[in-house]
Parts: C-alpha cells; structure tokens; sequence
C-alpha cells in the first residue's frame, strides 16, 4: 500500500507534469495569480549554472503548483517538465509523447522490470511513472528539469540514485494548511481528511533539515517564491 499515494497536480502552463494530483490537470485559480503581488518580482534572471533537476515536494496544499506554475511562466526557457508515462488512455486532445508516454499495462511492466523509472505509482487503478529517459531528454533540451513529485516518489528517485536538488515546501503550521487546502475548494472532505492525514506524516520528514536542500516556507507567497528563486538560481555567477 502506498504510504504516500499521489496526489493532483494543477498547471496552469500546458507542459506535462511529473506527477499529476489525482491524475486529472485542473487549472490555477485567476484569483490564485492574484496572490501573487503586482510587486512580485519576475525579474530575468540567468539559467543556473547547476542544471541538475529539482526535486520540489511537500504535503498537498503547501503551495508546490502555485511557485511552480510562477517559475514557469517566469523562466518559460529555462525550465522543463519530464513527460510521464501512464498506462489510462489518452483523453481528447492528449498527444502521445507530449501529454504523457502512453503505454500498454505489458509495455509499462516491462519498463519497470527492465529499471527504467525513476519512481511509479498505481492510482486509481492506472500506473504511473517517470522515467530515467523522461528526466534526461530535459537535460538534453538544455532545460533544468522540474520534478514535483510526493514524498514517495522522492524516496524512489533519491533510490534511484539521480543527481538532483531537493526542495521542501510547507506553509507556517499544519493548520494552516487545512486553511488552504479547504480554501482551494476543489477536494471533497473526505479527500481533505486523507490529504492532511498524509500530510501530518510529510510534515515530520520535512522538519529534518538534513532531507532537504531548501525548505522554503510558503507564508508570504511573494517571500516564499523569492526564496525558492533565490535557491534555484543561487549557483550562478554574478
Ligand atoms: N502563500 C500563500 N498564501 C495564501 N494562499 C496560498 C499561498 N500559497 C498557496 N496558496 C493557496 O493554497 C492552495 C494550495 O496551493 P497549491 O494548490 O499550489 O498546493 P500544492 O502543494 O500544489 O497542492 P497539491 O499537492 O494538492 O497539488 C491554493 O488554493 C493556493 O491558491
């Protein structure tokens, strides 16, 4: 059983993503652009100099899509996203190849036997993955490839041994937490309760600074993507 199961991931940029919440890409809010200041800084800054992936992570709701979704829309040549494989077919308008890697169940067991996946994970009913390939192809493109990915998937891919920079994102306090969970509206209380049930458990992991390059504390979400930034970027010359 997954400790750690996955959950929805929401872009508003039309790149694949890692791992998508629940699998099904919901779009940001316009009133979540909107807390974001007029001040936010989106000043231009240089590729980094390390370009090896950045691994974002933290509980559901701590804010990853929200900086994410800023830092794409910034540096939209800088930074890509690894198309994931999945075996579910492929819905209107999905290509293959760009939306997902869309595979059979025989062709996605062979991966996994053959060790190509970074991490994978069943959700409903449906496997998932990133492949080493994936990762590398961004790499390629000359991008700085973005992982936002659980906490299990985290535990997998550091397994796996892939060169990357970790980021821990988690708001203030737990309750706080729930606040934005329940104020994004778009999860039933159920699913809140198991959210922040998993949640309780990442926290702890997160609070030990030895597991994390960064952990940016999403408060002030104009501060919170500073920091993030300011990590990311911190490698090149000035
Ligand atoms: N600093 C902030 N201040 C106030 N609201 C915030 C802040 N950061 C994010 N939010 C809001 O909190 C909610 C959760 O943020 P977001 O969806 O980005 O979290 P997430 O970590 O990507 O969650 P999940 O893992 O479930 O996809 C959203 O409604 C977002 O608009």
């Amino acid at each position: 059983m997954l400790l750690f199961s996955q959950s929805l991931r929401r872009h508003n940029v039309s790149i694949p993503v890692t791992r998508l919440l629940g699998h099904s890409r919901r779009s940001i809010s316009a009133s979540t652009a909107l807390l974001f200041s007029l001040s936010s800084s989106s000043r231009s800054r240089r590729p980094p100099d390390d370009k090896r992936p950045i691994v974002i992570t933290g509980p559901s709701g701590s804010g990853k899509s929200t900086l994410i979704n800023k830092l794409f829309k910034d540096h939209p040549s800088t930074f890509g996203f690894s198309v994931s494989h999945t075996t579910r077919g492929p819905r209107t308008g999905e290509q293959d190849g760009v939306a997902y890697h869309f595979v059979s169940k025989e062709k996605m067991q062979q991966l996994i036997d053959d060790r190509q996946f970074l991490e994978h994970a069943i959700f409903s009913e449906n496997h998932y993955g990133t492949s080493k390939k994936a990762v590398e192809d961004v790499n390629a493109s000359g991008k700085v490839c973005i992982l936002d990915i659980d906490l299990q998937g985290v535990q997998s891919v550091r397994k796996a041994g892939l060169p990357a920079r970790y980021v821990f994102v988690r708001p203030r306090s737990l309750g706080l937490l729930e606040t934005r969970l329940r104020g994004r509206g778009t999860e039933t209380e159920e699913a809140i309760q198991k959210r922040l049930e998993r949640a309780r458990a990442e926290w702890e992991y997160g609070l030990d600074p030895t597991h994390f390059d960064r952990v940016v504390v999403n408060d002030e979400l104009d501060q919170a993507y500073e920091d993030l930034c300011d990590f990311i970027f911190e490698h090149q010359a000035q």
